[in-house]
C-alpha cells in the first residue's frame, strides 16, 4: 500500500527562524500515517535534516543541477542535496520552468541525476491558464510528462505533482472534476509506459493553494496521493491541519 504524501515547498522563503515551524510540524506529527516532506531553501537543508532526524518529518531540495559536480556557479548537485541530509528533491517546478528557461528535457535529465544520487524526484507539471482556456491541457501534460519523466523512473524513485501554473500562490484551484480528469489521465499514462505495477505505484500530488480550508475536498479526489502545499507549508499551524486532512484518507 503506498503511503500518502504531504509536501511543502517552502520556495525562496525562510531564514534560521523559520526552522522553529519546522520544529512545531515535527513535533506535532511524532506518528504520522502518511509520509511528510519539507523542502526549505538551501541555506537551511543541513540543519533542517538535524531537527527533523528521528521524527517522521523528511527534507528536501528545490531543484537540482543534472550534473554531480563542476562549473556551474550557484548550482547545487543531487549528490550535494544528499550530503546536506536530504531524500528528495522538486524539478521541474513551474517557477523554475519560467524564470530559469528549463525545458522538459533539462527536467527530465535533473530528475535522472536525482534518482541516480538516490533521491526521490519530485517532478512537476501544470498548464498555464492559457492552455486551458485553449483546452490544451491534457494535451501539454501529455509532453511534459512524456519528456520530463525519465526511463528510469519507479514508483520508489518518483513522485508526480500536478501544479496547474494558474493556481499556485492565485488562491485559485481547480474544481475536484478538473484535478480528477487531469491525475486519471497521468495516471493512465504511467500506467502504459511504466506497466501496471510500477505505473500504479508512483505518487501522484496535487499542488497549486491548497490550505487547511480545502485540502479534505481535494484528498478525496481519486488518484490524488497528497499534495505539494506553498505557502500554507510556511506555518505549522496551516501545515499541521493538512497533513491531518491526509492522515484522514489514508
Ligand atoms: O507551487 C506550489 C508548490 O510547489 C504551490 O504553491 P501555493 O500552495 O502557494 O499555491
Amino acid at each position: 500500500m503506498k503511503r500518502k504524501l504531504a509536501a511543502g515547498n517552502w520556495k525562496m522563503n525562510g531564514t534560521r527562524a523559520a526552522l522553529a515551524e519546522l520544529e512545531k510540524i515535527a513535533a506535532a506529527h511524532p506518528e504520522a500515517a502518511v509520509d511528510i516532506l519539507i523542502c526549505p531553501p538551501y541555506q537551511l537543508l543541513a540543519q533542517a535534516a538535524d531537527i527533523a532526524a528521528g521524527s517522521p518529518v523528511a527534507i528536501g531540495g528545490q531543484d537540482c543541477h543534472n550534473e554531480a559536480s563542476g562549473a556551474h556557479t550557484g548550482d547545487i548537485s543531487a549528490a550535494m542535496l544528499v550530503d546536506t541530509g536530504a531524500t528528495a528533491v522538486i524539478v521541474g517546478h513551474s517557477e523554475r520552468r519560467e524564470d530559469h528557461n528549463e525545458t522538459s528535457a533539462l527536467v527530465r535529465e535533473k530528475a535522472r541525476s536525482a534518482i541516480e544520487a538516490g533521491l526521490t524526484a519530485i517532478i512537476c507539471l501544470g498548464e498555464s491558464e492559457a492552455q486551458r482556456d485553449a483546452a490544451n491541457t491534457l494535451d501539454i501534460i501529455a509532453g511534459q510528462l512524456a519528456t520530463s519523466v525519465p526511463d528510469i523512473t519507479t514508483g520508489a524513485n518518483t513522485v508526480i505533482a500536478y501544479e496547474p501554473v494558474w493556481a499556485i500562490g492565485t488562491g485559485k484551484t481547480p474544481t475536484t472534476e478538473q484535478i480528477d480528469e487531469v491525475h486519471d489521465f497521468i495516471r493512465a499514462r504511467l500506467v502504459r509506459r511504466f506497466g501496471e505495477t510500477e505505473g500504479a505505484a508512483i505518487r501522484l500530488l496535487y499542488g497549486g493553494s491548497v490550505k487547511p480550508g480545502n485540502a479534505a475536498e481535494i484528498f478525496a479526489t481519486d488518484n490524488v496521493d497528497g499534495a505539494l502545499v506553498g505557502g500554507a507549508s510556511l506555518k505549522a499551524e496551516d501545515f499541521s491541519p493538512i497533513i491531518k486532512a491526509l492522515e484522514a484518507t489514508a
